[in-house]
């Protein structure tokens, strides 16, 4: 049945269950100082949807992708990726089990080929400073089937042509596709795409909305962040809106768009920007 099929007869109610969820999570909490940035009691994602986050500037949608993927530590909370646990693991770890990330400030290597810093997203999503400890890299038997598994997506996300030069050399449109590839590189089950079309010029907007849909038609579960409404309307499967750390609505998109609870919490951003809803 088609994602969005499935989740048609879903209310759309906050902490609601899904037929057939690949990532739930449950009680994660963090706190920076006195200010609660995440506190998401159950969230759901179905599996092999575009599921998108959306909320206010500081709702905590960053942070939330920081605690599932293991970049950040959560105070208190579980989550699973297809019944495995993943709370209180190492990105890397993270990244083995099937769920990888995007940064919404691309970490290319820009004196790396980007051949390379696709080739090093076969290792696991591991810190900037770990990377640079890797090198000089050694792949030994692997490194044939490495290579060709960068090479096919460096020709899928249309980078052939900039194979072998410094990822510096790459526009903000090229380096979230390169981004976007070496996430791919681990072969996931599950991407967050923390807002894959910022900064990027409109004519990639397109290719790279493209390449989202396409993921999730090949059976990966795609969770993203992203601020463009328009953007959220026309890709999501079903839309969480976030603030100050909680879940408020979740739904099909057009009924998150008009849930006053959104439309509110948008208007009342405690940082006094509505964002683009
Ligand atoms: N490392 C940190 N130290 C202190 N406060 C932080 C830290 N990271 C995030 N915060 C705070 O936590 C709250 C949630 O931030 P977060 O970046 O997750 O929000 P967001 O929804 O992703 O916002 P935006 O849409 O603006 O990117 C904000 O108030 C932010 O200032």
């Amino acid at each position: 049945m088609p994602a969005d099929a499935a989740l048609a007869s879903v209310e759309p109610t906050p902490g609601v269950a899904k037929p057939d969820p690949i990532l739930v999570v449950d009680d994660v909490s963090r706190s920076f100082g006195g200010l609660r940035a995440v506190d998401v009691t159950h969230l759901e994602v179905q599996r092999g949807t575009i599921t998108s986050v959306i909320g206010p500037n500081g709702a905590g949608k960053t942070t939330l992708f920081n605690l599932l993927t293991g970049f950040d530590d959560a105070d208190s909370g579980r989550w699973t990726l297809d019944g495995t646990a993943l709370h209180r693991r190492r990105p890397h770890n993270i990244a083995r089990a099937g769920m990888v990330r995007t940064f919404q400030l691309t970490k290319a290597l820009s004196k790396m080929t980007v051949i390379d810093n696709l080739m090093l997203g076969a290792t696991d999503q591991v810190g900037e400073g770990m990377i640079s400890a890797l090198l000089p890299f050694r792949w030994g038997s692997q490194e044939t089937e490495v290579r060709e598994r960068a090479d096919r997506l460096l020709e899928r996300f249309r980078l052939a042509h900039m194979r072998d030069e410094y990822a510096g050399t790459l526009s903000g449109g090229q380096r979230k596709l390169l981004e976007m590839a070496r996430a791919l590189m681990v072969e996931p089950k599950v991407i967050l795409l923390d807002e894959p079309m910022a900064g990027v010029n409109p004519a990639l907007v397109q290719s790279l909305l493209g390449h989202v849909t396409d993921l999730r038609d090949e059976g990966v579960t795609v969770i993203f962040i992203e601020h463009d409404m328009d953007v959220v309307m026309g890709i999501s499967d079903w839309v969480v809106c976030l603030a100050q750390g909680a879940v408020i609505s979740e739904g099909l998109p057009q009924a998150v768009g008009s849930d006053p609870k959104v439309i509110d919490a948008y208007l009342g951003g405690h940082h006094g920007d509505g964002g683009d809803l």
